[in-house]
């Protein structure tokens, strides 16, 4: 049979070179990789099995490492579910996943302490095999099929494919080990290695010895075993293999649901943040297993505000022969993720009452968890009141703290959302200060939509302060200040629904605030921005009788010119930009000409 030789795609030969180069320090993770991916065929193949008695996997299946020193090789075989011809050239020969460009510039770019944590969470793992070696051998043969293929490459930009013969499916990888890689062909470090990196897998890693496979781990699944016998580094281990995160986590919840419903479920929250935007993963991570099996790990365990959360969950009560279908219609399904909700938020619960360690916890993934506000009724007053936020008056408070400091007189939770260097200048807040009533300062982007979205949080309603003009009596204006405003509203028809003279401004000149019944104005500065149409009134303009600028313009026979400027000042004090920045600019520098 002729060799075929082809190209890498070049994102790949890119990224070989970076993985080769930059992950020098940490090379041993080949190991954890490439064990990983033999567990993975592993359970693949056991799970088709299921449906088709052909594929079964032998008896006693094992991940079996052998070294030959004299050959400067080592062996990585698996009974797994194997690869054909074109599988081999997708896998190992492409990188199909997106964002794997965004993954070789940011590599490039993190210091090489942190690099290690890039390579799992993007699915290159199969080519740190090029860390140690020179050469990379992978003869497959797919599970049902007859004919195996081998795959060989350098790591330098090309790789052959040719028949091949194997006795049974699976995956066999020879690593030709680099001359400075020796180390790992001796067995006591390669069998460090394997303790280290390997320990947690659900799969026996056997080693040989004088010709004969001994285990070296024991393939326990670790959620099955009791809490007690479980060392923390246990747990960590495990979670980095799951989570692929290189921290430790920052919870762990382990326990075993007894009565109506059995299951065992191994939870994690990482202690940072994944490399990924954390808003962009929406499917849950968490694996559904069977009977220490593994199902799926597209079950959506848990929703997309809980995101973060990795691990197992593992019960007795669906059929190991679980279906598709069976898994979207069971309730047993349904109860499982009641469950592990519940169980994560009085976890959570547990863990804000130490506000310190909760704060890294929200700066990493309160965003996601605010989005549960916005999609989850049930529990949104539990996800609320777990948020910490910074106001007016403390740099962190929860909405029960807020409460507490309500003075008398004050009904409502007040909030100004908007960019985060803008809030504490914002002429809104003026009037709320003068009163003595505590604002709440909310910078995400989600924080336009969840208040409203809430309504009320221990039936205090949450009012955005640029809906709460009703707090603020209209001001008794004189005629000057009367025919100003009529002058100013007939000149932004259209762009106001109405401009009146403030009681709350102290030291701007104007500002906007939302039209009765009209959408927050950071809500409408959202919508705006990603070109949705916004509906209901235009904001009302306030303006500040006794500013100069205000006092100056009362003057004026028209204010044509002046009014437009006005408007582009109180939205520039917003954080918006002006509706036309040339003329915005053209006016100003008329302005200072005149003055
Ligand atoms: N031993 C193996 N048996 C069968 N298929 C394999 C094996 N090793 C790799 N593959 C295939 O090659 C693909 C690429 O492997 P690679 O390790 O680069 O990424 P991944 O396993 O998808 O992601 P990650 O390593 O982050 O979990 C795998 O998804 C799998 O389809």
């Amino acid at each position: 049979m002729t060799e075929e030789t082809r190209n890498f795609g070049t994102e790949v030969g890119r990224l070989l070179d970076l993985v080769v180069h930059s992950l020098y320090s940490d090379r041993e993770i080949f190991l954890r990789e490439l064990v990983a991916n033999a567990a993975d065929a592993t359970d693949k193949r056991r799970f088709l099995a299921l449906s088709d008695e052909a594929l079964a996997l032998p008896e006693n299946p094992a991940i079996r490492i052998s070294v030959d020193k004299l050959a400067q090789t080592i062996r990585i075989e698996d009974c797994g579910i194997g690869m054909t011809k074109e599988e081999l050239a997708d896998h190992l020969g492409t990188i199909a996943r997106s964002g794997t460009a965004a993954f070789t510039s940011q590599l490039a770019e993190k210091k090489p302490e942190d690099r290690p944590s890039l390579i799992g969470q993007f699915g290159v793992g199969f080519y740190s095999a090029f860390m140690v070696a020179d050469k990379v051998e992978v003869i497959s043969r797919k599970a049902g099929h007859d004919e195996a293929w081998e795959w060989v490459s350098d790591g330098k930009g090309q790789y052959t494919l040719k028949s091949a013969t194997r006795e049974a499916p699976g995956t066999t990888i020879l690593l030709h080990i680099k001359p400075d890689a020796e180390e790992f062909l001796e067995p006591l470090r390669l069998e460090t290695v394997i303790r280290k990196w390997a320990d947690h897998i659900a799969l026996p890693i056997e080693l040989e010895e004088d010709g004969a496979f001994k285990p070296v781990t024991e393939g326990k699944a670790l959620w099955r075993r009791p809490k007690s016998e479980i060392s923390a580094e246990e747990y960590a281990d495990f979670y980095r293999h799951v989570a692929h995160q290189f921290d430790e986590p920052w919870a762990t919840i382990h326990w075993r649901a007894e009565g109506t419903l059995e299951f065992s479920a191994l939870l994690f929250i990482p202690s940072s943040k994944p490399f990924m935007p954390v808003e962009d993963v929406r499917a849950s991570k968490v694996r559904l297993h069977v009977k220490r099996m593994f199902i799926t790990d597209q079950a959506e365990l848990l929703p997309h505000w809980l995101s973060f959360v990795s691990g197992v969950v593992d019960t007795e009560d669906l059929p190991l022969n679980v279906s598709r279908e069976l898994l979207q219609a069971t309730p047993v399904l349904d109860k499982i993720r009641k469950a592990l909700v519940n169980r994560v938020l009085s976890e959570l619960k547990a863990k804000a009452k130490e506000p310190e360690a909760f704060k890294a916890f929200l700066e990493n993934f309160g965003v996601v968890l605010k989005e549960g506000i916005y999609e989850d009724t049930g529990h949104a007053a539990d996800i609320a009141g777990l948020l910490r936020f910074e106001s007016t008056r403390e740099g962190s408070t929860t909405l029960d703290e807020y409460i507490a400091r309500m003075p008398e007189g004050q009904e409502a939770i007040y909030y100004l959302a908007g960019e985060a260097g803008h809030l504490k200048t914002s002429p809104q807040l003026e009037g709320f200060a003068a009163k003595g009533f505590e604002v709440l300062l909310l910078s995400d982007a989600i924080d336009a939509f969840w208040p409203a979205r809430l309504g009320t949080y221990k039936e205090k309603k949450l009012t955005s302060v640029s809906q709460a003009g009703a707090l603020f009596e209209a001001a008794e204006a004189d005629e000057t200040v009367k025919s100003l405003c009529e002058k100013l509203a007939k000149a932004l028809d259209g762009k106001v629904s109405a401009v009146s003279a403030s009681t709350r401004l102290q030291d701007s000149p104007a500002m906007l605030v939302a039209a009765e019944g009209g959408p927050d104005l950071a809500m409408q500065r959202l919508l705006r921005r990603a070109g949705r149409p916004v509906f209901g009134l235009p904001p009302k303009l306030e303006i500040n009788p006794s500013h100069k600028l205000v006092q100056a313009l009362a003057t004026r026979e028209s204010v044509e010119d002046e009014a437009g400027l006005l408007l582009d000042l109180a939205k520039l004090q917003e954080g918006d930009l002006p509706e036309d920045p040339a003329a915005f600019v053209r006016r100003v520098a008329a302005a200072i000409a005149g003055a």
